[in-house]
């Protein structure tokens, strides 16, 4: 942390700023000038405080609203009371240290908000032990990446009520506006909206991996260059799967290496970063018995993608064994990507639900989709569809089970059959898309296998099952084994 007490620019001079922003990285310097651009004065700080000039300098005109400060001392001081004050630094420790620090500076009635992707876990011990101090924490979930940040995010915002009231102006001013309702919500208390952006984070795993899947199948069952892909992806996003991840992969797709003059994906490792919002989204829907699949392959996806030495060592090892089989046709990868994104959404929600009931947060799916309709990495043409589904008739609270999503099942399920089953012939793995298929086919079917199951474990450990239209608990008469 810096030494220095000076604040730098006058901005806030007399009156103090309306927020603070502590946190110049990609995702803090972008909402610090969208804070600036829709009008409000920011004090801004940084652990490494030679970072906050060049910031100031590159600003422009928005430097007459900011406000920078070395010392944790003078950010504070140059923030008007009560204080609202933004971290945009990683979660965990750091945030845990920062609070550490900021604390005794701070007077009754200030906020602090965490707007980075923090483990709800850890937004709910926060808010604990903040409680009774005066003080309040927010835990906010941003998305839209450094783009959005600077012209208009998603926000989900948990947190007391007090700490909303506050901010809220200040939110709604920043967000990405979906004809004429800003994408930013106060969800719940504590960890809700982290916990929100954490599922947000599962989902958009599962829609990139579905996107990679059928990006294999073309490149690797059908030979189809990135540029030919790229314009596939590209008529894709005038139809019904128009989203900006499938904007965001056209685009990556025609972009050229300026060393090689080869497509930019043709010189990336095929190995994916994961930070672990995808996996805590896993952790947590296990936790409350849920499994949602499409999530699980991708996060699995990423890790099988870091064993690069094993697959090599096995690609000349492990016979294809593939059969003969057509390449789908572009307009069945299209719908099996849409069947595969409804359902990604739909185990998305459920884990929501079950979340809202365990901790008692009463979120509003329909706002949720709503917020996420703009702005943010999944927003989507399906989102408005699903904000009028949870909104309209939905049997037992299902999303699969809205008119208006049964009827995008129905037409798009039996693409995805075609599709899953050209990848299992042809030796191209879509472990997401698989997982979506034998999920829907699964939940569509009132009787399943379990039985099965439950014979086996009554078999071996006298675990007990219950009959169909009986109450109780009964052990089978099993043969014995010969
Ligand atoms: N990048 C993205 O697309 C998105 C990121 N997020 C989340 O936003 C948060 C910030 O991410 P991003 O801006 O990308 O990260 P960057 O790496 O660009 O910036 C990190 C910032 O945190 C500061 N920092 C790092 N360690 C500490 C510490 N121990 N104590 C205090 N400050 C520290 C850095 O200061 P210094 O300059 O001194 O190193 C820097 O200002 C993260 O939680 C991230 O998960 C959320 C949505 C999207
Ligand atoms: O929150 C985000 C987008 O919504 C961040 O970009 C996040 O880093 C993505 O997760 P990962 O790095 O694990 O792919």
């Amino acid at each position: 942390m810096a030494t220095g007490t000076q604040a730098m620019g006058g901005a806030t001079d007399g009156m103090g700023a309306d927020i603070g922003v502590y946190g110049l990285g990609t995702m803090g310097s972008a909402l610090a000038l969208n804070l600036a651009d829709s009008g409000f004065t920011v004090a801004v700080s940084n652990r490494e405080a030679e970072w906050i000039a060049p910031f100031l300098a590159e600003a422009g005109p928005l430097a007459e609203r900011l406000t920078g400060a070395e010392s944790l001392e003078a950010f504070v001081a140059a923030i008007a009371r009560p204080r609202s004050i933004l971290f945009m630094i990683p979660s965990g420790a750091p945030v845990d240290a920062m609070i550490a620090a900021i604390k005794p500076l701070l007077d009754e009635g200030d906020t602090l908000i965490d707007g980075g992707n923090a483990d709800f876990h850890d937004t709910r011990r926060r808010s604990a032990e903040l409680e009774g101090t005066g003080l309040h924490f927010v835990g906010m979930g941003v998305s839209g990446g450094e783009a959005g940040a600077r012209n208009g995010p998603s926000m989900m915002v948990g947190g007391s009520d007090h700490s909303w009231e506050q901010f809220q102006p200040m939110a709604e001013a920043i967000a990405a506006d979906f004809e004429g309702s800003p994408c930013v919500a106060h969800l719940g208390p504590d960890g809700a909206g982290h916990f929100v952006k954490t599922v947000h984070n599962g989902i958009e795993y599962a829609d990139m991996q579905m996107i990679a899947e059928v990006y294999g199948l073309l490149r690797d069952a059908g030979g189809l260059g990135a540029v030919e892909i790229g314009n596939l992806f590209a008529e894709w996003q005038k139809g019904p799967l128009s989203s900006y991840l499938i904007e965001v992969s056209a685009a990556a797709l025609l972009s050229v290496d300026t060393q090689t003059g080869t497509p930019m994906v043709d010189v990336i490792r095929d190995q994916a970063g994961q930070k672990g919002t995808g996996r805590w989204t896993l952790i947590e829907a296990l936790k409350m018995g849920q499994s949602a699949n499409t999530i699980e392959a991708a996060v699995g996806a990423r890790g099988w993608s870091s064993e690069k030495a094993v697959r090599e060592m096995a690609e000349p090892l492990l016979p294809e064994g593939v059969q003969d089989a057509p390449l789908p046709e572009p307009g069945d990868l299209e719908q099996a990507l849409l069947a595969g994104r409804i359902i990604g959404h739909a185990q998305g929600f459920r884990i929501l639900s079950a979340a809202s009931e365990e901790f008692e947060w009463s979120l509003d799916m329909a706002r949720i989709s709503e917020i996420w309709r703009a702005g943010c990495i999944i927003r989507s043409a399906l989102l408005d569809e699903f904000a009028d589904a949870f909104r309209g008739e939905l049997p037992g609270g299902h999303l699969i089970l809205a008119p208006a999503v049964r009827k995008r099942l129905e037409e798009s399920v039996p693409a995805l059959r075609r599709v899953v089953a050209a990848g299992a012939l042809l030796g191209v793995a879509l472990p997401a898309l698989s997982a979506a298929l034998a999920w829907y086919d699964t939940m569509r079917r009132a009787r399943g296998t379990a039985n099965m199951i439950q014979a086996q474990r009554d078999f071996f450990g006298a675990h007990g099952f219950e009959r169909q239209g009986e109450e109780g608990k009964f052990h089978g008469t099993w043969n014995p084994l010969p």
